[in-house]
């Protein structure tokens, strides 16, 4: 049988995307023997407020503009599965793609509230988690609620690129160079940048926005 092509999942508001999700994603790349990593930009994080979020278009467009040459895909595919919570998306995505054997990637940000995610144990158990260290994020990661229960299926970083052979539930902390960019503090430094972004949106309607290899 045909080894299934690892692939990378970063969900992300990518509100607008930045040189960290860029940085840390060719480092996950490397560290977990991608082949590609794909963004998936969100149709609207179910714990985040609508306002002040670009419109779809807008953010996949900036998703795509810092993925170009690279093995990253911006993709809004969730848009497209109808799909919100990550349970669900990770759920189809793993239908769709049954050449391809996924990983959960996240900040240590988002760590910390994992378990205010929907059905957050079965994305544990759907599929291997790597949680990559952020500034200002780490010691709170460590303390998660989720690593309660998470902690006794963590795996050392250095075997890493085994994570395709892992049984699940199964965790790998990445610690690469910190990246302190976030897009918090560019918004800050770009007080109209959302009717910028939108602007500069393609017309393109959900539909028709491209799939993964024509998903
Ligand atoms: N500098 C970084 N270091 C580590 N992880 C990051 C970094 N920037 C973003 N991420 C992770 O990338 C994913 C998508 O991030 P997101 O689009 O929310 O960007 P963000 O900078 O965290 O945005 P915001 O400041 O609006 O919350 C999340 O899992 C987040 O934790
Ligand atoms: O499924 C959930 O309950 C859930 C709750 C919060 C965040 N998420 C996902 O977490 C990813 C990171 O979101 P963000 O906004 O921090 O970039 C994105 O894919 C969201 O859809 C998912």
């Amino acid at each position: 049988m045909k080894a299934r092509k690892p692939t990378g999942l970063l969900g992300g508001s990518f509100n607008p995307a930045h040189a960290g999700h860029r940085r840390i994603s060719l480092a996950a790349i490397d560290a977990l023997g991608l082949e590609e990593l794909w963004w998936l930009v969100s149709p609207g994080n179910p714990l985040k407020p609508e306002a002040g979020m670009a419109p779809l278009p807008a953010r996949l467009a900036s998703a795509q503009g810092m993925a170009r040459r690279s093995r990253i895909v911006a993709t809004a595919i969730e848009a497209r599965l109808g799909t919100r919570y990550t349970a669900d998306s990770l759920r189809k995505l793993a239908r769709r793609y049954p050449d391809r054997r996924f990983i959960w990637i996240m900040g240590a940000d988002n760590l910390v509230q994992f378990d205010q995610w929907r059905d957050w144990r079965l994305i544990a158990r759907t599929m291997p988690i790597a949680v990559i260290a952020r500034p200002g994020y780490d010691g709170g990661a460590h303390r998660a609620r989720a690593m309660g229960w998470l902690r006794r299926y963590v795996r050392p970083q250095s075997q890493s690129r085994c994570w395709t052979k892992w049984r699940t539930p199964a965790l790998v902390l990445l610690h690469f160079r910190p990246d302190p960019t976030s897009a918090t503090r560019l918004r800050a430094a770009l007080p109209d940048w959302d009717r910028l972004l939108s602007t500069k949106a393609p017309r393109d309607r959900i539909t028709r926005l491209p799939l993964p290899h024509g998903g």
